[in-house]
């Protein structure tokens, strides 16, 4: 198997390659430091040893609990959000069939989302949806506490409970949550659901390689030992690299542009199939880099599609943005432009050729434009889509954003800030205990 490549050429038009080089010896050290847990943050750091740390006792059992779900429902729901979410949905849907739910010969489930957000209408959908079918239930929060999930899980375990028996309702619910901690810990266990632990020193955004993917993922029929296998190998690529590795080169390229100007990312697919890849990537780097007024902010576009939306913004607004681009090698599948005797659509010059011949040149032509209109560009080759490949890049993106954040000089491993908007919330909805907050919320509107 070959490794994914980064390629950096793309901006030294607007860097100093000898300035990302000089990164190297920093790298090293902060590489170190999270191998040897010693950095900031240094409580949260059990993900980095994920891949080689997970044994083939606890991949079996997941595997059985994704079976035993899969054999007795047609619907799985998978009920988190933030990282408790985006890590499953993102390698699910970057190795499903673009048309997944609509299939009818099918031998997976079809796994849906709930608790990532808080739509009435979304929320009403999914319960007249799941009345009339078989379904179950994977909840994961790491807190337990968090309200969006705790909210769509309190209905749809109402709606098993009116569907089924107190033993089958139990045998359709399984419970990721910290090992101790927490309501759904309590409920778990006194309803006596099947649960995994989420590690205490693994933090929702690092968790893909816990439970807390990898059964979502063993659900929906992919192939968690493919995955974790990719992991592993990028693992050991960049221990064995360290500042040689495409990890530190991401760290410190992306570092040294926020330097010169450059606050805001793009990561850029060209494959539909990524887009919760990017959307993963995007708490990801965002709540670990964005603090202390400081971080690239992480944004995400689907290409060709977002070229005749957002190209134009890309290609001649504001100056401060880069681009980091998906680019798949292969496509899985081949899709041959067939010869039209009339050609009224004048597309014979294409006939013959793959589709994805098409995207390749749309790819290297909206590389050079953007290049060309002064958004430096950065790669990432992946051989093609599969299980082994997004195993590689979940790990490499995992590890360039602790060494990244460490250069930016923040602690990558904590989200202070996203409970402000919580607090808030409480306040506004008289939760107890927010009695004061209340007051002085209330004293603003
Ligand atoms: O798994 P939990 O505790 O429900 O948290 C979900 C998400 O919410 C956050 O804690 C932010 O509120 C994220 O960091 C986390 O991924």
């Amino acid at each position: 198997m070959e490794n994914l490549k980064i390629n950096i050429s793309k901006t030294f038009d607007f860097i100093s390659e000898e300035k990302v080089n000089g990164y190297k010896s920093e790298v090293a050290s902060h590489l170190k430091s999270l191998y040897e847990k010693t950095g900031r943050g240094n409580d949260y750091l059990g993900w980095v040893n994920l891949p080689s740390s997970i044994d083939d006792t606890e991949l079996a059992d997941i595997e059985a609990t994704a079976a035993s779900l899969r054999s007795k429902a047609d619907i799985v729901v998978v009920v988190g959000i933030g990282g408790s979410y985006l890590g499953a949905r993102a390698v699910i849907d970057a190795l499903s069939n673009s048309f997944d739910h609509l299939l009818t010969d099918r031998k997976d489930p079809v796994v849906v989302y709930a608790g990532q957000n808080i739509g009435e209408d979304y929320t009403a959908e999914l319960l007249d949806l799941l009345k009339d079918k078989s379904f179950a239930l994977v909840v994961i929060s790491k807190s337990g506490t968090t309200t969006e999930p705790a909210l769509a899980f309190r209905l749809l375990k109402d709606l098993l409970e009116s569907k089924y028996s107190a033993n089958e309702t139990k045998e359709r619910i399984v419970a990721i949550t910290d090992a101790k901690k927490g309501a759904l810990r309590t409920l778990a266990n006194q309803k006596g659901y099947k649960t995994y632990v989420i590690p205490d020193d693994v933090g929702g955004r690092y968790s893909v390689l816990t439970p807390v993917g990898l059964l979502p993922i063993a659900v929906a029929g992919i192939d968690i030992r493919a995955f974790v296998k990719g992991a592993q190998d990028m693992e050991k690529t960049t221990a064995h690299e360290a500042e040689n590795s495409a990890a530190a080169t991401y760290a410190a390229v992306r570092n040294e542009l926020y330097r010169n100007g450059k606050g805001t990312e793009i990561l850029v697919n060209y494959q539909p199939k990524l887009h919760f890849v990017a959307e993963w990537w995007k708490q990801l780097y965002g709540e670990s880099e964005g603090k202390e007024h400081k971080g690239i902010f992480p944004a995400a576009v689907d290409f060709s599609t977002d070229l005749h939306s957002m190209g134009q913004y890309i290609q001649e607004g504001v100056r401060n943005i880069f681009e980091t681009v998906l680019s798949v090698n292969k496509a899985n599948r081949e899709v041959i432009i067939p010869r039209d005797e009339a050609d009224l659509d004048g597309l014979n010059y294409l006939a013959g050729k793959r589709v994805d011949k098409v995207n390749k040149m749309a790819e290297l032509g909206t590389l050079l434009a953007h290049v060309d209109g002064g958004v430096p560009n950065i790669q990432i080759e992946i051989p093609e889509l599969n299980a082994y490949y997004i195993g590689q890049l979940l790990y490499f993106f995992e590890i360039a954003c602790g060494i990244s954040g460490y250069i930016l000089g923040v602690n990558p491993f904590d989200q202070p800030g996203v409970e402000a908007y919580k607090s808030n919330m409480f306040a506004l909805l008289e939760k107890p205990g927010f009695e004061e907050e209340t007051k002085a919320i209330k004293a603003k509107l």
